[in-house]
């Protein structure tokens, strides 16, 4: 039988250690460099990637996870299943790109949330017509080229389950996982393809199966692993699940050589499944930044032992979702740093614990620097400020309620005069390369505080006039100022730390740095009263706070994992509702608290989302009910899956919630009505995520049809997102044919 190996991680990151992939792939797309260019430019971060990774010591490293966009568009092409209409594109690599990214012709395919994390994946479309057909061209290139370098290699694909479970059916209502049988053959291929190239062994990533999955899906994972085991020339088969526990599926894997179980997400499963197999286990956090507990991990290998025919150490998940190194923060506070640790140091912890778990008593000296720093952090007093929790005993029923929302319908219509379908936008303007650059001089010290603000004020009085200009009715300030609507504050809040450089990909070449929330959450000081009260000084119009809420914070964080997150999410709104309280004193009488992420932390499985929600909104409505029943409280949420979420919206008692609903056609106000929500609504009449300018007609039309679901004194008009990483001239043609739009829909409503 094939050697099992003792140390890995489940797939690695590549967006490089300072970006340099994202950078080439936008000079690409810019024109500056050719294909050549780029290709050569990505093999030497493979290259670099590998070599470090064998020095360090894994003794079985993924190829393969390396990806232009995203990996599961790798897997369509892969699988022969773009959609036909990227064939009028010249080049492979530019039909890659059109189907991520759009065309002047051609609409990309969709985006969506990789399961609960702030990771976007494109969503693959298939319709009754697709045939499969397999090109492993790239996984087999990248696994020559590993092998050049003499690494010990294990290929790395998407399985097809999860595939298609992720895949979306076009011009059929049948699920997809029904037509798993037809990828069979062609993953046998594949198999037999890469033993040839001398794989000994092969990761299918098969993530969907934490989730729910009813039993005849359960009989469908269990025969596509039965007929893949009966393959005749094939390499060990490792089935790598993350992200949760897997639960009833581990019985359907059982012709299949080994297991990869996510120890941190989840826990165990049967003994019975893993019994007689390779189990690759997940006991180093693949998605936050702290430091293993060594004696946790060692006890969870122990435990294994006794069940499975062998052990690897391994990360719970790809590194996909960590920085790359500590090496590149060199302003971090130094007890904090030790008890870090990311993609480069998360390698060296797996080594570690493999070399502890595999020689009894011989411990590496690294595992007792780590129990130190264990120690250290639970004793530091930044983690436990006594004002903090004293506030959170304190806190009654009352706190999270206002008056009933009909009342306060009535309270803001007096206090705000708006007219029928009033008119405002998400948040943010254009992100502009002017602005960006004025915050590089900032940082590196080419312009002065008082000059930057200066020329903050300039960019907020631009975007002002232009609203005045074009008519809105509520105006916002643009949020010039905000590297990231969550970095942003997490800069000001105690008990959080910024990374220099611990960027994380979102989706293609756009990355976040996560911010690390490590202590007990304070607010020194207001975080946007200046911005916001500049604005309002500047006009008569109303101009809108804008906050980003506790949920999302905690969402597009690395998050403390020694309380519960319901407890976390509590100080942060407290922190909000400080700033909500400080801007209405300042005159500001409509407040925005952005949730865009409440689905995305979502749980995976039915049984734990109910209290998911219910802390939630509980954080949410902490944070907004601090100000009086006159000032109007706004919410944002995007990505349109709204489904298991709905109550919740209503939960949320926002005065008024705009949605993204310009690509799921309305469907979501049917669904807020059927939950007996009776709150403003704005669904988003205006796609951002595309350069297109809707036409006023487009628009009237999305009116006409929201106002058979919402009556006219509950319906607002807007974009379906902020507009920060659109261009000037298009935003303001879209604005300006919104408020056209506006104006013709309100001559006849009402
Ligand atoms: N945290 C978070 N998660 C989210 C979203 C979000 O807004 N925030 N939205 C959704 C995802 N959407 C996203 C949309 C845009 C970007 C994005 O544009 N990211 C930028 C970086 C944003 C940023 O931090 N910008 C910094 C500048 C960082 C930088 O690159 N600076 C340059 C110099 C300045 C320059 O020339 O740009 C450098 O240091 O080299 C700033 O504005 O200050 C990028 O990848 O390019 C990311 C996610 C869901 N998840
Ligand atoms: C991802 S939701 C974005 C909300 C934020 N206020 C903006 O307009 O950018
Ligand atoms: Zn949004």
């Amino acid at each position: 039988m094939t050697t099992p190996f003792t140390a890995t991680v489940l797939g690695l990151p590549r967006i490089g250690p300072k970006r340099e992939l994202k950078k080439a792939v936008e000079s690409y797309w810019a024109g500056r460099i050719d294909a050549d260019d780029l290709a050569e430019q990505a093999r030497a971060l493979r290259e670099r990637q590998l070599r470090e990774l064998a020095d360090a010591g894994l003794d079985s490293i993924p190829v393969g996870t390396f990806s232009y966009y995203d990996q599961i568009l790798d897997t369509a092409v892969m699988l022969g299943a773009l959609p036909e209409r990227y064939a009028t594109v010249d080049e492979p690599i530019d039909q890659y790109f059109a189907a991520a990214r759009g065309t002047e012709e051609l609409a990309p395919l969709e985006m969506t949330k990789w399961f609960d994390t702030n990771y976007h994946y494109i969503v693959p479309e298939i319709a009754p017509a697709t045939t499969f057909s397999l090109h492993p061209e790239k996984l087999l290139a990248e696994l020559q080229e590993a092998k050049t370098l003499g690494v010990a290699a294990r290929p790395v694909v998407v399985g097809p389950v999860t595939f298609l479970k992720l895949a979306k059916a076009v011009g059929s209502d049948e699920p997809l996982i029904a037509r798993v049988a037809e990828l069979v053959p062609l993953y046998v291929d594949l198999l037999g393809q890469l033993a040839a190239a001398g794989a000994e062994w092969v990761q299918l990533d098969e993530p969907s199966l934490v989730t729910d999955l009813n039993p005849d899906e359960l009989g469908l994972v269990r025969s596509t692993y039965d007929a893949l085991s009966a393959a005749e020339n094939r390499p060990a088969i490792l089935v790598a699940t993350y992200f949760g526990r897997l639960g009833e599926a581990a019985s359907a894997l059982a012709s299949v050589e080994g297991i990869a179980v996510d120890l941190v997400a989840g826990s165990e499963p049967d003994a019975a499944a893993l019994k007689g197999k390779h189990v690759v286990a997940g006991v180093v956090d693949g998605r936050n930044v702290w430091r293993t507990d060594p004696d946790r991990a060692l006890a969870a290998l122990a435990s294994l032992e006794g069940v499975a025919a062998s052990v690897a150490v391994s990360t719970s998940c790809s590194l996909l979702h960590v920085p790359y190194s500590l090496d590149a923060e060199r302003d971090l506070d130094v007890s904090l740093r030790s008890w870090l640790a990311f993609g480069a140091e998360k390698v060296r912890e797996v080594c570690a614990l493999a070399s502890a778990h595999g020689s009894a008593g011989h411990e590496p000296a690294e595992l007792e620097l780590t129990r130190a720093a264990f120690g250290a952090r639970r004793n530091d007093p930044r983690l436990r400020r006594a004002e903090v929790h004293d506030r959170l005993a304190g806190l009654k029923d009352i706190d999270r309620q206002r008056l009933p929302a009909a009342r306060r319908r009535e309270l803001q219509a007096e206090h705000l005069g708006l007219p029928l379908l009033p008119t405002t936008t998400i948040g943010s303007f254009p992100q502009t390369a002017r602005i960006r650059t004025a915050r590089a001089d900032l940082r590196k010290g080419r312009i002065d505080q008082d000059a930057y603000v200066r020329q903050m004020h300039a960019e907020i009085d631009e975007v002002l006039h232009l609203q005045e200009r074009l008519g809105l009715d509520v105006l916002v300030h643009g949020e010039p100022e905000r590297n990231d609507m969550v970095q942003y504050f997490a800069e000001q809040l105690d008990g959080f730390a910024a990374t220099a450089n611990g960027w994380v990909q979102s989706y293609g070449s756009r990355c976040v740095r996560p911010p690390i929330l490590y202590g007990d959450v304070t607010r020194p000081r207001a975080m946007t009263l200046d911005w916001i009260g500049y604005a309002q000084s500047r006009t008569d119009k109303l101009v809108k706070g804008m906050l980003t809420g506790p949920v999302t914070i905690l969402a597009w964080s690395f998050v403390r994992d020694d309380q519960p997150l319901s407890d976390t999410a509590d100080q942060v709104a407290l922190a909000i509702r400080d700033e909500t309280v400080d801007l209405e004193r300042a005159g500001v009488r409509v407040v925005q608290v952005d949730e865009p992420a409440l689905r995305e932390l979502l749980p995976l499985r039915a049984a734990e989302q109910r209290a998911y929600l219910g802390w939630a909104v509980d954080a949410f409505r902490l944070a907004t009910s601090g100000v009086a029943d006159e000032t109007q409280v706004h919410t944002h949420l995007c990505y349109s899956e709204f489904g298991e979420v709905i109550e919740a919206i209503a939960g949320l008692d926002a005065d008024v919630t705009s949605i993204e609903a310009a690509r799921s056609h309305m469907e979501v106000l049917d669904d807020l009505n059927d939950v007996g929500f009776d709150l403003g609504v704005g669904p988003g009449v205006y796609d951002i995520h595309s350069p297109r300018v809707p036409s006023v007609e487009e628009m009237v039309a999305s009116l006409e049809a929201a106002l058979k679901a919402v009556p006219a004194e509950r319906l607002w008009v807007n974009p379906d997102c902020g507009l920060k990483t659109r261009g000037n001239s298009e935003v303001e043609a879209s604005l300006h044919n919104l408020v056209a739009a506006a104006k013709q829909v309100r001559t006849h409503a009402g």
